[in-house]
């Protein structure tokens, strides 16, 4: 039985900015999965081989705060291949903001340490690998995922590396650049700093239930960005939780501290899991 027989599709999730995500179900026990379409009919042969590269290292991330790969299909006849994951229950952290501010509440800080604890210890599996550290380079609350007991799972791991604006993929959903660093903007060299600029920007949206920069232009938000001016998030939050947002969203990536150097914050460090 060829690849995709192996699974029924359930329902279409989304469309993702290179493909189309679907809920399906693996047909030999009956475990829900998703499964994320890419067309490759009109890649050349160096980005064919970037996302064979890219696929081989998703296959090595293995993570509990990382959405796990399971299973890659080519379909020769329709030039696609399909990456099955993990399906997270829990839906995206975007829907999660979107929920709160409807309802007009704020998360309680417990969760908001919980959820940044959990983002750097994906970060930090991905930042400190031995052969080599892998950036995530798009991180935004819409490809954060939960799973049904609320863990916190990054997606599109590195997919992301391969997908660049300027390849044939050519995001469709041209998405607001909200997370994106000043360096980025800047056209500057990518690192593991900026990850942390973006990451500093979700934690802030996951308490102010607003990105940090907004702007109806991406000149505009370029500005902002740049300007570096940035309102307190609520008052509800500490001081402290208050720092650690302002420490990651710096200018100056060099001043940003790196995962580790956050993970030996005290309201960090009691979260994170010793996974063995
Ligand atoms: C764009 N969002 C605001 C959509 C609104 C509503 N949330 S949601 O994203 O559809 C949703 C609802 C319930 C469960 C899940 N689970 C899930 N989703 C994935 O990708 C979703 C996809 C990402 C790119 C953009 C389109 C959607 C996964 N990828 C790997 N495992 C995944 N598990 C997702």
């Amino acid at each position: 039985m060829s690849g995709l027989d192996k699974y029924e599709k359930i329902t279409d999730i989304g469309k993702g900015s290179f493909g189309c995500v679907s809920k399906i179900k693996r047909k030999a026990d009956g475990k829900v999965l998703v499964w994320k379409e890419l067309n490759y009919g009109k890649m050349s042969e160096k980005e064919k081989q970037m996302i064979v590269s890219e696929v081989n290292i998703l296959r090595e991330l293995n993570h509990p705060n990382i959405v796990r790969y399971y299973d890659r299909i080519i379909d020769r006849d329709q030039a696609k291949i399909y990456i099955v994951m993990e399906y997270c229950e829990g839906g995206d952290i975007a829907t999660l903001i979107k929920n709160y501010k409807r309802k007009k509440e704020h998360l309680p800080e417990e969760i908001v340490w919980s959820v940044l604890s959990q983002m750097l210890q994906a970060l930090s599996s991905c930042h400190n690998r031995k052969e080599g550290k892998i950036l995530h380079r798009d991180l935004k609350p819409g490809n954060i995922f939960l799973d049904k007991s609320n863990n916190v799972k990054l997606g599109d791991f590195g997919l992301s590396r391969v997908m660049n604006q300027d390849s044939v993929f050519a995001y469709t959903h041209v998405g607001t650049p909200y997370y994106m660093s000043p360096e980025q903007i800047n056209d500057q060299k990518y690192n593991e700093k900026s990850d942390i600029w973006s990451t500093g920007c979700i934690i802030y949206e996951v308490a102010a239930l607003r990105a940090p920069f907004e702007a109806t232009t991406h000149y505009q938000l370029a500005m902002k960005i740049k300007s570096g001016k940035l309102d307190r998030i609520p008052a509800m939050y500490t001081d402290d939780l208050w720092r650690v947002i302002t420490s990651m969203i710096q200018q100056d990536p060099e001043r940003r501290p790196s995962v580790d150097e956050l993970q030996n914050h005290p309201q960090i460090q009691v979260r994170v899991k010793e996974y063995k």
